[in-house]
């Protein structure tokens, strides 16, 4: 039986931060493959409040950018439910000047944004928060960054450094970011990567200590990989019903650190097979647990491994996700309470989760507004008739085909 190939979007993290760069360049990046979905609308919609130009045809984004020194038109920026919108941009802005409202829904306002505002000010910003709290919303004001070192807190998001980083090439002077307790560094390693790709590069003398020097990017093709966290779900759900499914355009290449969510699976007792180009997994007859896990580097996928290991034959312990708990939802008690509710035994501590096995019953999933609750459970949900998403919809942010995609694949195996 040969594999059945998904079709999975690209990027999420890709598409946004090619779109963030390519804003910043000289000229027009063409951005082929981009994600198209709430969460990377959302940023270049931002992007042209910004003053840029994003033409959207259906494969290709054209971007047309500022160039560095430019200043970006003044007003306010609506960042939705993006973290990497809120990330992201303020060092952009404070980098290129100006006047600037940044908000967010309820839920980006929720998650932390104080240590990217305390370095914005220790680098010359002026940031007066505008709500209740220390992060969105909030208006920064500055007339561009001149540069030097600052002390970054990141131990709850690598996003802060991502977005302090690219913004990097715009100072007036070299800027060093020292970054303690830097959590996903796989992301801050992609970052890396996409700012090369457009002429920039990035110095770490010492672990730790990120150094960018002033420059211009340049324009370029920019090619979007399939996003790796949304394929956990439909090589989880092969995992999980014995098929075999492949991934084209994920493989040993690829700029995301979540492409490793396939070790877990192998661990799994799934066969994976990976090229420079592409992965295929094929599920086992039954899952093998009895092992723990440490998923902080690629804590997007904790769920995935989560919502199906209860068919496994052994406890499986997933540790090092305690900065999940910030992001859409709190993470690991949202699949805590969902796997209760289907009668699975389950442990948690501050940044760890146990799931015992289980024969789960169907139960009413809450997705809490958060894209990963909803299909990390989809995927359980092949294997446990009557499980229901309270809102299927919210896959919108990273995978608006979603559930049509694993009927697809998958139709016949609930
Ligand atoms: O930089 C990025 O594109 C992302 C970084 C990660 O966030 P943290 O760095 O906050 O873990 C990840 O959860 C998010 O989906 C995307
Ligand atoms: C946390 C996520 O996204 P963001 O930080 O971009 O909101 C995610 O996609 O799981």
């Amino acid at each position: 039986m040969s594999a059945i190939r998904a079709r999975v979007p690209g990027s999420k993290s890709l598409t946004n931060r090619a779109l963030a760069i390519a804003a910043m360049a000289d000229g027009v990046t063409e951005l082929d493959n981009p994600l198209v979905s709430d969460g990377t609308t959302a940023f270049a919609d931002a992007l042209v409040a910004l003053g840029a130009s994003v033409e959207r045809h259906a494969q290709r984004w054209t971007v047309t950018g500022s160039g560095a020194g430019t200043r970006l038109r003044s007003g306010r920026v609506w960042c939705e439910d993006a973290g990497t919108a809120a990330r992201f941009l303020p060092p952009m802005a404070a980098a290129a000047g100006g006047v600037f409202d940044f908000d967010g829904t309820d839920q980006l306002r929720a998650r932390p944004l104080h240590p990217l505002i305390d370095a914005l000010r220790a680098l010359g910003a002026t940031v007066e928060p505008s709500g209740d709290g220390e992060g969105l919303p909030f208006r920064l004001v500055s007339d561009g960054l001149t540069g030097g070192e600052v002390v970054l807190a990141s131990g709850t998001s690598s996003q802060y450094l991502s977005g302090l980083l690219m913004a990097g090439p715009l100072l007036s002077n070299p800027l060093t970011v020292v970054a303690p307790e830097l959590v996903s560094r796989p992301y801050v390693d992609m970052t890396i990567a996409v700012m090369a790709r457009f002429g920039a590069q990035v110095a770490e003398a010492i672990p730790g200590r990120f150094t960018v020097r002033p420059g211009r990017y340049t324009r370029t093709q920019f090619l979007v990989e399939p996003d790796a966290s949304t394929a956990s779900y439909v090589l989880a759900a092969a995992a999980v019903t014995g098929k075999e499914v492949s991934v084209d355009g994920l493989g040993s290449a690829s700029l995301q650190g979540d492409r490793r969510f396939v070790d877990v699976l192998s661990q799994l007792g799934a066969k994976v097979t990976a090229d420079r180009d592409r992965v295929t997994v094929r599920g086992p007859r039954q899952l093998r647990g009895g092992f723990a896990v440490d998923m902080g580097p690629i804590s997007d996928t904790f769920m995935t491994l989560a919502a199906i290991a209860p068919l496994a034959d052994a406890p499986i312990r997933i540790t090092g996700v305690g900065h999940a708990r910030l992001k859409e939802s709190d993470r690991i008690d949202a699949i805590a309470q969902n796997l209760v509710s289907c009668g699975v035994p389950v442990r948690t501590g501050a940044d760890w989760i146990e799931i015992s096995p289980a024969d789960p019953s169907a139960a009413l999933i809450r997705c809490r507004r958060d894209h990963r609750i909803a299909m990390s459970f989809s995927v359980l949900g092949l294997r446990v008739p009557g499980l229901v998403l309270d809102d299927p919809a919210c896959v919108s942010k990273t995978f608006p085909g979603f559930h049509d995609e694993l009927a697809r694949l998958f139709a016949g195996d609930r």
